[in-house]
């Protein structure tokens, strides 16, 4: 196909620099995605995507065709393997990444420069990467996050894109959905949603014309250009549709707009397809909850129960999920989020059926150890999310008397403790 004829005066000077936080199994699994589409789209990205790689020494098997004999069982850096090998042997083994994606161990260096910072680690190390990065991105960056969990603290519940925002004085939206990371790695077809509410500053100006991309709520967030509404009538919102506390700094006009279709073309791949929402604080939401309900789902098939116990579990666990999200979240959160969406039934119903939390609470289950030794013994330096989760959402609850009104989400925390054996799972969650 002929390509589009776009008058010279409305291309844009400059191209977005794309950075992966996190280098995990899911964080290198998306790190391929949009190091593909930033090869593809010349005209918005730079083609280089930084990988920011958690340091580690890792020893190449012998039965590995990456493995060297001058070099034997030496232990070598984990980035230089990546970049020698185009593969993250650790954590996404088997799988080949482009060659436009380069792993680098230093923090402040990946993310020099970078227009769009894409958050993928597992949520217990995101403090300290967020105080290392404070001084060093640019002051218009905007940033995506891929965490699914919730940060706890004696304020509240936050979501991981509003914190990760405030902190860093940046707008953060979020991406979640039906995505086990070894299925998407190896090309598998599945959906996603991207939730993107973006200041209204980055749509009142854009360069080339482009066409709307369909999305379903408010108008704020309709992947519309805005036009040149004046931009005092057009105070952003955080994620509870409060005024955000963050100032945030325009992106520079040379720029390609960072709106919905930016990050669609981004992260949209033929085999991953993206649903642009506004509702970032259901997504956000729906990728945390979700892996306590998967937690439950184990319990119940490590004790030999069957797929109608697990469909039992995944509707309670739904409806607490819609719960939370209307009592805490109510300005913002969407139902539909919950139940139209991949971020929520879609991956509620993967999760429960072959997620890491699902298989480790089976398999402490069926071996009578606790999921954190298994966590420990299968997942070869993987996280589980879960478990954490269900410790800060309970801990958030009990500091407002409201453990008893969630009792798959308290029963689930009390049979990590230790309070409960998974046995009594079912009777915690009955209500007569
Ligand atoms: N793996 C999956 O299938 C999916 C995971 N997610 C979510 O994505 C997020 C990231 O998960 P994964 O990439 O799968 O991670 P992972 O579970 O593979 O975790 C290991 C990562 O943590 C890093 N790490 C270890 N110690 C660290 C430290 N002290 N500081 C910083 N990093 C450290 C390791 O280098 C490695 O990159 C999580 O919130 C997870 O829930 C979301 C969708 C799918
Ligand atoms: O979020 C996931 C799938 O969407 C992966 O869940 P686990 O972390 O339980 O593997």
């Amino acid at each position: 196909m002929a390509p589009a004829l776009v008058p010279p005066g409305l291309v844009s000077e400059k191209r977005h620099k794309v950075t992966v936080v996190g280098s995990g199994n899911w964080g290198s699994t998306i790190s391929k995605i949009v190091a593909e589409n930033a090869k593809e789209n010349p005209d918005v990205f730079e083609e280089e995507v930084q990988m920011w790689v958690y340091e580690e020494d890792v020893t190449i098997a012998k039965d590995s065709p990456h493995y060297d004999p001058s070099v034997g069982d030496a232990p070598q850096k984990l980035t230089a393997v990546i970049n020698k090998y185009h593969e993250n042997v650790k954590y996404l083994p088997n799988i080949k990444l482009p060659t436009n994606l380069v792993a680098n161990p230093s923090l402040v260096d990946a993310v020099n420069n970078s227009t769009i910072l894409i958050f993928n680690l597992p949520h217990q190390f995101i403090h300290r990467v967020s105080k290392q990065l404070q001084g060093h991105i640019l002051p218009f960056a905007r940033g995506i996050s891929c965490i699914k969990g919730v940060e706890v603290s004696d304020e509240g519940v936050a979501l991981f894109s509003e914190w990760i925002g405030d902190g860093l004085g940046i707008y953060c939206g979020a991406l979640s959905g039906a995505n086990i990371a070894s299925e998407i790695a190896a090309e598998k077809w599945c959906g996603t949603t991207i939730a993107y509410d973006p200041p209204p500053m980055d749509s009142s100006r854009n360069p080339t014309p482009r066409t709307q991309t369909p999305s379903r709520d408010s108008p704020r967030g309709s992947g519309v250009n805005l036009g040149f509404t004046p931009l005092a009538d057009l105070q952003h919102k955080d994620a509870r549709g409060r005024p955000s506390k963050t100032k945030l700094v325009s992106v520079p006009p040379e720029y390609p707009p960072l709106d919905h279709e930016t990050f669609k073309t981004l992260f949209q791949r033929p085999y991953f397809r993206v649903r642009m929402v506004s509702d970032v604080a259901g997504v956000s939401l729906g990728g945390a909850l979700k892996n306590i309900v998967a937690l439950a789902a184990g319990f119940v098939i490590g004790q030999g129960l069957g797929d109608n116990a697990k469909a039992e579990i995944i509707r309670v666990g739904l409806c607490e999920m819609l719960k939370f999200g209307k009592e805490f979240f109510s300005e913002t959160v969407h139902p539909d989020t919950f139940t139209v969406e991949s971020a929520g039934v879609a991956d509620l119903i993967t999760s429960c059926s072959s997620g890491r939390n699902f298989r480790c609470a089976k398999m402490a289950v069926e071996q009578g150890v606790s999921v954190a030794e298994i966590e420990a013994k299968e997942l070869n330096g993987q996280k589980l999310q879960g478990t954490s989760t269900a410790q800060e959402v309970y801990s958030f609850l009990k500091k407002r008397g409201l453990e008893k009104e969630y009792p798959l989400f308290t029963a689930v925390r009390d049979i990590i403790e230790g309070k409960y054996p998974t046995s009594d799972l079912l009777s915690l969650i009955q209500d007569d």
